[in-house]
């Protein structure tokens, strides 16, 4: 079992080059699976989530070559064998391989995805876009059962906002007959990112990071070059850790409007951030203002970065709110912060947080990926030595960040 050791204190000072983003990469790969020659994928960040990946698609078939940041994904050889659970278990993402298995094959069998436990994750919209473009979907023993001789277009209304569904109704859409229109899209970079590889690809679409994506299937769809998008969370991380050093960091390889919310918020408590071309920086200040929080789907304030910037709050003065409108148990990370001396409580979708309240490093667990990245932040301020558990969630999101903290003078390291 791995340990995450961190010795806090230390301002965060210097540059860091942010990586390609997880959550579009875990939907380019499959996407990849939907044309019959050879796809590049460029940017794609060394992280857990994209090694599972890269073997379920050594499980299926297909041929993959990895040269430092790159993929090859050759799928002329892609076999549909039924993937009941074992890899699918282990990420969120693996639901996609329902769209594209579904667009390639006209059939898939899937198992149910895993990913962070958040609370209920259902994936009913991504069943509702299969069945109204013409699959038959039966859920039985944990799995999926999709079939469609004939995948045709549909205008399909989503009830929730979902990035998943979003995308995966796009990649089966890809290969529909006519036209699919998607109403109440998500509006995430990371779909604008699918779309750009889908269009490279011989899809047309229309629409992506709007809320209405109107994609025209083709059964001519050729592999391409593709660049991921920066992470913006990843990218996040690195300022909220900055902030809360009360450090200076150039966080590099961003896309500054893919972080508005972000800057907003810490503009907010009155740290200073710079906004460039291609990069933000971060100047923390010695006392910060409370704030409220409230997570949207984009453009609002992403949940995947409310664990982190909890920890950031238990140094404000006054206290915080931080609701969690997407998820309804996302605060899995609290425990463990109040083990390290913070004075934190759940009012059901929100996090009450008291400031000004000096941590102690102590032995803590990470229980999902973002939960990991707010014991980081919490550990890099605390007094003493914060030891990390459960390392292998935080390996599913971010690309060497020991090292990457390290080079900012962090004290940090893996045992
Ligand atoms: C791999 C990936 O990209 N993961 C991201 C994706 O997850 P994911 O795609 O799973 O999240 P969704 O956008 O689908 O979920 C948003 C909300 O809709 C609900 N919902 C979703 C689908 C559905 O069929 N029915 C339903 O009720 C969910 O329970 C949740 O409350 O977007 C989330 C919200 O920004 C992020 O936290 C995750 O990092
Ligand atoms: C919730 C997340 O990931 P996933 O949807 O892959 O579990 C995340 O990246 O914070």
């Amino acid at each position: 079992m791995e340990t995450l050791i961190i010795k806090g204190g230390r301002p965060l000072k210097g540059n860091v080059s942010v990586s390609g983003a997880k959550n579009s990469a875990v939907a380019l790969i499959p996407a990849a699976l939907l044309a019959e020659s050879t796809t590049v994928i460029e940017n794609l960040p060394t992280i857990r989530d994209v090694h599972v990946y890269e073997t379920i698609l050594a499980e299926l078939g297909a041929v993959v070559e990895r040269r430092r940041n790159e993929m090859h994904i050759d799928a002329a050889a892609l076999t549909n064998i039924p993937l009941p659970n074992g890899k699918i278990k282990q990420l969120r993402a693996s639901y996609y391989l329902m769209g594209a298995l579904l667009g390639r094959f006209g059939k898939a069998m899937i198992g149910l995805p895993g990913g962070c436990s958040l609370g209920p994750r259902p994936i009913d919209q991504h069943l509702k876009g299969f069945v109204a473009l013409g699959a038959q979907v039966e859920q039985r023993e944990g799995a999926i059962y999709l079939s469609a001789p004939n995948l045709k277009g549909a205008r399909i209304y989503l009830d929730v906002v979902s990035v998943g569904a979003t995308i995966n109704i796009m990649l089966a859409a890809a290969r529909a007959e006519g036209t699919t229109v998607i109403e109440n899209a998500a509006k995430e970079p990371e779909i604008i990112d699918v779309a750009t590889l889908l269009s490279s690809m011989g899809a047309r679409i229309k629409g992506a990071g709007t809320d209405v994506i109107r994609i025209q299937g083709t059964q001519e769809l050729t592999g391409c070059r593709h660049s991921i998008i920066p992470d913006r969370i990843e990218a996040g991380t690195y300022m909220i850790a900055a902030a809360a050093t009360k450090g200076h960091v150039r966080v590099e390889n961003v896309i500054p409007k893919h972080l508005e919310p972000v800057t907003a918020k810490l503009r907010e408590m009155g740290v200073h951030v710079k906004e460039y071309d291609e990069a933000l920086q971060v100047r923390g200040v010695d006392s910060t203002r409370k704030l409220d929080i409230k997570t949207l789907p984009y453009p609002g304030f992403p949940t995947d970065l409310q664990q982190p910037f909890t920890a950031l709050l238990t140094q404000a003065e006054g206290t915080s709110l931080v609701t969690d409108n997407i998820y309804s148990s996302r605060f899995k990370h609290v425990d463990e912060l109040c083990r390290m001396g913070a004075t934190i409580r759940v009012e059901g979708r929100t996090a009450v947080i008291l400031g000004s309240t000096p941590l102690i490093g102590s032995e803590v667990r990470a229980s999902d990926l973002r939960a990991g990245a707010a014991l980081v932040v919490a550990g890099l301020i605390a007094e003493k030595v914060t030891r990390i558990t459960g390392v292998e969630l935080i390996d599913r999101g971010y690309e060497n960040l020991e090292e990457k903290l390290s080079l900012l003078g962090g004290h940090i390291w893996r045992e």
